[in-house]
């Protein structure tokens, strides 16, 4: 049985970057080794170069620009984010939308440079078409239930169960769910609703101990994949 996907998103909260971002970083790892289920965690653009040679755990970028390299300021190119270490990349998340035609580029280049996707859709009807580009994962989110402590496994059960039945029709690509994801009970939900595992941003990111919470979703995690088997 494939082990559950569990993607963490910094987003820009306090602890997201300078020597905070190394802590909670370092302790998520540690929660990843323990169980051996590999834990992604998506940082500010800032952190990658110094996560990236600090850990083992996959590092990914929270988002990249679909240019070619010249007189582009301020852009985050797919080979940058490479260069600096990077596994992989979340794009068109909720609060950093992208044009399709820029999914589209952007997986493109992202695959041919080796580096993994994870593409964010924000209702079910988008999955199949996203998938089609060839991301390695879609997150599903619905966006009014982001950062809000609801979880969508618990709040929308029928958002998951539906975006698993539009990835069925694309061989290959993963779905993950995220949104309000709070506690392990939301996560072992969501596996057993049909996600390959999960997204989560402010319950981690807000905690005092992270590490906890962390496990807690990886004990649960572990245990809906393997009441799968
Ligand atoms: O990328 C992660 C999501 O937007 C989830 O955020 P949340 O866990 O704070 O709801």
């Amino acid at each position: 049985m494939k082990p559950p996907i569990i993607l963490i998103n910094y987003k820009a909260y306090e602890n997201s970057y300078g020597e905070k971002g190394v802590e909670i970083s370092k302790k998520i790892e540690k929660v990843s080794k323990d169980y051996g289920v590999p834990i992604i965690i998506s940082v500010p653009a800032t952190m990658i170069y110094k996560l990236s040679q600090i850990l083992e755990i996959p590092v990914y970028a929270q988002h990249v620009d679909a240019l070619r390299h010249g007189a582009h300021t301020g852009a985050i190119l797919p080979e940058m984010i490479k260069d600096a270490g990077a596994k992989g990349s979340l794009l068109n998340h909720s609060e950093r939308k992208i044009r399709l035609d820029e999914i589209h580029e952007a997986v493109t280049r992202i695959r041919d440079l080796g580096l993994e996707s994870v593409v964010c859709a924000d209702s079910y009807e988008l999955v199949h078409p996203l998938a089609l580009l060839r991301p390695n994962a879609i997150l599903i989110e619905p966006p009014e239930l982001i950062g809000s402590g609801r979880a969508v496994s618990k709040e929308k059960p029928e958002v998951i169960t539906r975006a698993v039945n539009e990835i069925k029709k694309v061989e290959g690509v993963y779905l993950i769910a995220g949104a309000g994801i709070t506690t392990g009970e939301d996560v072992y939900k969501a596996i057993e609703l049909g996600a390959d595992g999960i997204g989560v941003a402010s319950a981690v990111m807000k905690s005092s101990t992270p590490e906890k919470i962390v496990e807690d979703f990886v004990i649960n995690a572990l245990k809906a994949i393997d009441k799968k088997k």
